[in-house]
C-alpha cells in the first residue's frame, strides 16, 4: 500500500480567487500546493484588459506568504468590447495567459460577457497569432434549453463549428461535466484540451438532490447524471494528456450558499490535491495523479513544468465544518468528511 506519494508541485488550470477581505485565506490555501494557477476573471467588474489583470495580480501576490514561489497566471474577461490589440497586448505582457470566454448570463458574474458569438471570429484569429490559450464556460444560455443539455448544445452549436475554423487556436473547454465533453475532445487535436474538476468527478446529480438538496454541491455546469460522471473517471483513468487540473473553486460565504436562491460554486482549493488524490486512488490511478496535476496542463499552455516537488502523506484529517471568509464563513467541500491524504509541509 502507498502511504506516500510525492509529485512534481501541481497547478490549478482553473481557480476563483475573488477579491478584497477574502484573499487573505483564498490566496495561501492555494499557494500552498500550487505553483501557478490560472485566475478566473469573473470579479465584479470583470477583469477586461491587461491593466486592471496586472492591478489584480498585485493585490494576490500581497497575500502569498513568505517563501511561497507561487505564480497567479491572469486571464481576460472576453466582452462585447475586446479588441485583436488588447489580445496582442496581453500575449505580450509576462502576467497574461489566457482569455475566457463566458456566454453572458451563464454563471456567476458573467453578465458582461459576449452577448454576440458572431464576434468571436476575429478574436479566435488575434488568440491563434498570439499562440493564447481560448477558455470557455462552455454553456449555452438560452432560456429553451434545459440546464443539463446547455453543455452539450453549446459543443454543437458553438464550439463545433469554432474549432473547425481556426484549427490552430489552443482551446481549453473548462470544467466539463458530460460524455459528450469528453468526446468532444477527444474528437479534436491536440490543440483542444480541458479542465476535470473534483465535483465532477466525484459527484453526479443524485448526490445533490437524492435525500435532500445539497446547496454546497451546486455548480456551474451543472453536476449531471452518473453515466456522465463516468465518462470523466474514465477521461482520467485513460491518462489522456489532453485532461488536466482545474478546480474551478469557487468560494461564496455560506449566507450566499445557503438560501432562496444560492450561488453556484464549491469550494475545494483548500485541500486540492489531497480530494484529488482521494479519487485517483479510489480509480485505481493513483500513478496518473502527477501527469494529470503536474504535467498535462502546462504541457498544454507551453509552460515550463514545475521543477520542485511535494509530498501527500496517507493520514486522515477531518475537514472542518466551517472557515474563515473574511468577515463571513465558507463551508468547504466535503465539510466535516475525514480526508485520507495529507499534504506534507
Ligand atoms: N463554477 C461555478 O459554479 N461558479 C463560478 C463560475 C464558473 O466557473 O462558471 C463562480 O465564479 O462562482
Ligand atoms: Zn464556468
Ligand atoms: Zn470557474
Amino acid at each position: 500500500m502507498t502511504d506516500r506519494l510525492t509529485i512534481t508541485r501541481p497547478d490549478d488550470w482553473h481557480l476563483h480567487l475573488r477579491d478584497g477581505e477574502v484573499l487573505q485565506h483564498v490566496v495561501p490555501a492555494t499557494a500552498a500546493q500550487m505553483g501557478r494557477a490560472v485566475v478566473m476573471p469573473n470579479l465584479n467588474p470583470p477583469v477586461i484588459d491587461v491593466q486592471q489583470a496586472l492591478a489584480y495580480r498585485e493585490r494576490l501576490l500581497a497575500h502569498v506568504p513568505p517563501g511561497s514561489q507561487f505564480d497567479p497566471l491572469m486571464t481576460l474577461y472576453l466582452t462585447d468590447n475586446t479588441s485583436a490589440e488588447m489580445i496582442a497586448a496581453a500575449a505580450a505582457s509576462k502576467h497574461v495567459k489566457a482569455v475566457k470566454l463566458y456566454p453572458a448570463g451563464a454563471t456567476t458574474n458573467s453578465d458582461s460577457g459576449l452577448t454576440d458569438l458572431g464576434k468571436l471570429d476575429d478574436i479566435c484569429a488575434a488568440l491563434t497569432e498570439a499562440d493564447m490559450p481560448l477558455l470557455v464556460h462552455g454553456e449555452v444560455t438560452h432560456n429553451q434549453v434545459d440546464i443539463f443539455d446547455r453543455e452539450k448544445q453549446f459543443l454543437d452549436e458553438i464550439l463545433t463549428p469554432l474549432a473547425a475554423r481556426h484549427p490552430k487556436m489552443k482551446l481549453v473547454v473548462e470544467h466539463i461535466t458530460t460524455r459528450d465533453a469528453v468526446e468532444f475532445v477527444q474528437a479534436h487535436h491536440d490543440q483542444v484540451g480541458a479542465t476535470i474538476t473534483v465535483q465532477h468527478l466525484a459527484y453526479n446529480r443524485n448526490h445533490m438532490l437524492v435525500g435532500g438538496i445539497r446547496p454546497h454541491l451546486f455548480c456551474l455546469p451543472i453536476l449531471k447524471r452518473n453515466v456522465h460522471q463516468q465518462a470523466l473517471q474514465d477521461a482520467v483513468v485513460s491518462g489522456s494528456y489532453k485532461f488536466f487540473l482545474g478546480t474551478d473553486s469557487a468560494p461564496h460565504a455560506k449566507g450566499a450558499k445557503e438560501s432562496a436562491c444560492g450561488c453556484a460554486g464549491c469550494y475545494s482549493a483548500y485541500a486540492a490535491i489531497e480530494l484529488y488524490a482521494e479519487i485517483f486512488e479510489d480509480l485505481g490511478v493513483l500513478n496518473k495523479l502527477e501527469a494529470f496535476a503536474s504535467f498535462n496542463g502546462a504541457d498544454f499552455y507551453g509552460l515550463p513544468r514545475n521543477t520542485d516537488q511535494i509530498t501527500l502523506i496517507k493520514e486522515a484529517w477531518q475537514v472542518p465544518a466551517e472557515m474563515p471568509f473574511g468577515k463571513d464563513i465558507i463551508i468547504p467541500l466535503r465539510a466535516g468528511e475525514t480526508l485520507r491524504w495529507k499534504l506534507a509541509n
